[in-house]
Formats: C-alpha cells, structure tokens, sequence
C-alpha cells in the first residue's frame, strides 16, 4: 500500500470575514505528484502553506507521517525573495550548509550553474524563480510543496522543472504543487485537485478529469469551477 506522508484534514481558513478554505481534504501519497489547480483566489496558496506548517488552520488538522528527515518539507513561496548583496552561490551555499548539501549540484539541478557570480537582486524573475525551487530542493526533503514553480519560466525552463519534480515523484518523494500551466499539470501530476471558491471541487486522476467532458483538461476545469467575471473573492455568504 502507498504510504501517505502528508494529509490534510476538513482544513478551513478564515481571514476576517473572507473564506479562503472551507474543510478541504487532501492526501499526498509518496512516489506522486499531486497538483492544486484552480481560479485566481480559490485558495491554492493558502492550502500549500497551511499544508507546509507556514500558516494555521482556523479549523481541520494537518499531519506529516514520512520518513524522519533532518529537513521534512521544502517549500518554494509564490515569490521567492533573497536577502541582496549575496551572489546565487553564496545564497544557496546559506540554505546548503544548513542541510550538509551540495550548492553546485542544487544549481547544477536548476539550470542555475552558469550564474553562480550573479548578486541575488541581479537575477531575472524566472532566475529567481528557479533559486527558489534550488532552495526548496536543499536537503532532498521526502515532501516539496512548490507554489507556482513555472510561473514566469520560458517553456524550457518550465518543462525542466516539471521534469525534475517528475523525478522527484519516480524517487519516492511527495510533491505537491500549484500551477496554472494545465497541459503541464496534466503530463506530471498523478493526481488533481480543483479547487474553486476554498472547496475542492474535484480530486481525481488527470485521465479520470477529462473523462468528465471527453475534451482536454481545461475543458473539465471550465465546467468544474463556477463561471464568474470576479476573481475569487468570497465572503462565505453569496454561495
Ligand atoms: N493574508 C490574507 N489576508 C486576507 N485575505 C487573504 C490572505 N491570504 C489570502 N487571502 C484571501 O484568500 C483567498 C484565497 O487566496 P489564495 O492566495 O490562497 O488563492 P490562490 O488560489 O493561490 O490564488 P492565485 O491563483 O491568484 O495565486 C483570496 O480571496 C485571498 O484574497
């Protein structure tokens, strides 16, 4: 039987009178990639953090039952920022040292070995990006949990990535992942979950999804998630 190293349980979460989450349950099995998907605003970001131990749940529980790490989890935030006046080696050398890593291969792993000399605020947005997912990696944690990993990468760049947590998966790792980049979500991920509104609204495989209409992905998530011209922008009382 697959073992399940990270499970969330009727996780809800409020901010003031918004509804971010309301009891979403979801389970990352190890050796899988498991990929949020969902409109603006349904609350991806809110999940993968709550899931990471960054952000509390106002109700439901969370639990890590992999494998005893000196590092469990890496996380990759929406937008990575690194303290400037530090080159790219410099900087994962910092998150390297702090886990017994070796900074050239996280690089080397990222496509980031031709900069190592780049200060940190001298990197494009894609680059820094990519020492984010560099710092996430460190430590080869059993769970990556990455928020929009490809955001702002060239399609290259994108699909390395993707790679990379394809092999993270075929290693026995959990990943679960954000994205809006669905024909890549659809390749990688094992398993979907749609959220819309702070509900998953569907959990399935990629091929079971798009079953649900006989077209591609998307075509799913459109019917899946509740038309609106706002983005999700919900106050718990106008479902
Ligand atoms: N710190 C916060 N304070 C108030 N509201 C918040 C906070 N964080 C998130 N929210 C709200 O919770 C809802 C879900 O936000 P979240 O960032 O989780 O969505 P998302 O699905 O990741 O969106 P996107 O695809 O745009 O990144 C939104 O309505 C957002 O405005």
């Amino acid at each position: 039987m697959t073992e399940t190293y990270l499970r969330g349980t009727d996780v809800s979460r409020t901010f003031g009178d918004v509804t971010a989450l309301a009891g979403v349950s979801i389970e990352v099995p190890a050796g899988s990639v498991v990929a949020l998907i969902g409109p603006n605003g349904s609350g991806k970001t809110t999940l993968l953090r709550i899931l990471s131990g960054l952000l509390a749940p106002s109700d439901g529980e969370v639990s890590y039952d992999g494998p005893d790490a000196a590092r469990p989890l890496g996380y990759l935030p929406q937008e990575p920022t690194f303290r400037p006046g530090f080159t790219t080696r410099e900087t994962i050398g910092f998150y390297a040292r702090l886990v017994d890593d070796d900074p050239d291969e996280l690089l080397d792993r990222v496509g980031l070995d031709r900069v190592p000399d780049r200060r940190v605020e001298a990197l494009s947005g894609g680059m820094t990006r990519l020492l984010g997912i560099a710092q996430a990696l460190a430590g080869d944690p059993p769970v990556l949990a990455l928020d929009e990993p490809a955001s702002g990468l060239d399609p290259g760049m994108s699909q390395r990535v993707f790679d990379i947590l394809d092999r993270l998966a075929e290693d026995g790792h959990s990943v679960v992942v954000t994205s809006h980049d669905l024909p890549l979500v659809e390749r990688s991920a094992d398993r979907i979950v749609v959220l819309d509104r702070g509900e998953a609204v569907a959990a399935d495989t990629p091929a079971a999804l798009r079953e649900r209409t006989g077209g591609p992905l998307h075509e799913t998530f459109t019917s899946l998630v509740q038309a609106d011209d706002s983005v999700g922008i919900h106050t718990g009382e106008t479902r």
